[in-house]
């Protein structure tokens, strides 16, 4: 179905055009291709027909109230639900084409940063990090392991904790452990469910700019599934609106700021903090 005639209808309001199948026109392959996507359970349509792509490097950020599907959305992209029809791609992989090796294969390149990720209790800090590389990268020599878990806890900041039990971090710290966990394995796309939820306002910032400055260091692509709209303005390239089930809108953070569509507007409640978020990251 052709989302575009199927969403907002009454709106002249450009911004708010799902233009999602667009690919980009330099010739690069997005490294996320959604076609079609379509997940029902039982007799509840979730989402319909959704079709959208990331860029190389791209942030896009998936926004919907509460029950719109987003995080069923990312589970379709990791294969914890099954779509009802429609085609996912990921870095030129075409998931339906993989054999179970094939799989395995890919998702080592891809990270999932679930929204109440827990780190091992019993294990240090060192030990979480350790955990995936001994795992997945068994040929890596135990020297290059220490300098990645080194980089990886210089990167969020917390490499006095590496002798340190889960217990004694605090919430901000446990989900900057569990972003390094899931960088080491050198992810070149990361999917983020919620990264900020239970966090206060200045530890989800932090959080926010530490995504991007794993992007821009690491060159990520990531689709990044939030309610919070500081995580959004920080964060995004790009953002898409789900409703009912349907790519509803589609723009920059500014472009939707200023939509015409009351609905889309109701999303930017918390502009005066965005601003200066967005000024500082230079989104
Ligand atoms: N396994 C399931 N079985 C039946 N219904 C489900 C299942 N998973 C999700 N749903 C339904 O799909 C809808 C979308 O759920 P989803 O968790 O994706 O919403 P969401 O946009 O992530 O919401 P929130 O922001 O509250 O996390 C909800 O109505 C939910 O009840």
């Amino acid at each position: 179905m052709d989302q575009t005639n199927n969403t907002i209808s009454p709106t002249t309001d450009r911004a708010v055009q799902p233009q999602v199948e667009k690919l980009p026109a330099n010739g690069q392959q997005p490294v996320i291709v959604v076609r079609g996507l379509t997940k029902s359970f039982g007799e509840h349509e979730v989402l319909h027909s959704i079709s959208l792509h990331v860029k190389k490097g791209e942030n896009l950020v998936v926004l919907g109230k509460s029950g719109s599907g987003k995080s069923v959305f990312i589970k379709c992209l990791v294969r914890l639900e099954w779509p009802d029809c429609g085609t996912i791609s990921i870095l030129g992989k075409d998931l339906d084409s993989l054999n179970y090796q094939e799989t395995n294969d890919l998702r080592i390149r891809i990270g999932f940063l679930f929204q109440n990720a827990a780190l091992y209790d019993s294990m240090t800090v060192r030990e979480n990090l350790a955990f995936p590389l001994r795992q997945h990268k068994k040929r890596m020599s135990a020297k290059k392991k220490e300098a990645l878990i080194l980089e990886m806890l210089d990167n969020v900041g917390l490499v006095d904790s590496i002798d340190q039990l889960p217990s004694k971090l605090s919430g901000g710290q446990v989900k900057r452990i569990g972003l390094a966990r899931t960088l080491i394995l050198q992810p070149e796309v990361m999917l983020y469910d919620e990264p900020t939820t239970g966090l206060d306002t200045i530890t989800a910032k932090e959080i926010s700019e530490l995504i991007v400055k794993m992007q821009k260091k690491y060159h990520i692509s990531s689709i990044i599934i939030t309610h919070d709209m500081i995580c959004a303005g920080i964060t995004a390239d790009r953002i898409i609106i789900l409703r009912d089930g349907i790519v509803y809108a589609e723009g920059s953070y500014a472009q939707l700021e200023n939509s015409q569509d009351e609905w889309i507007r109701s999303f930017f409640d918390f502009s005066d903090n965005i601003n200066t978020a967005q000024n500082a990251t230079g989104k």
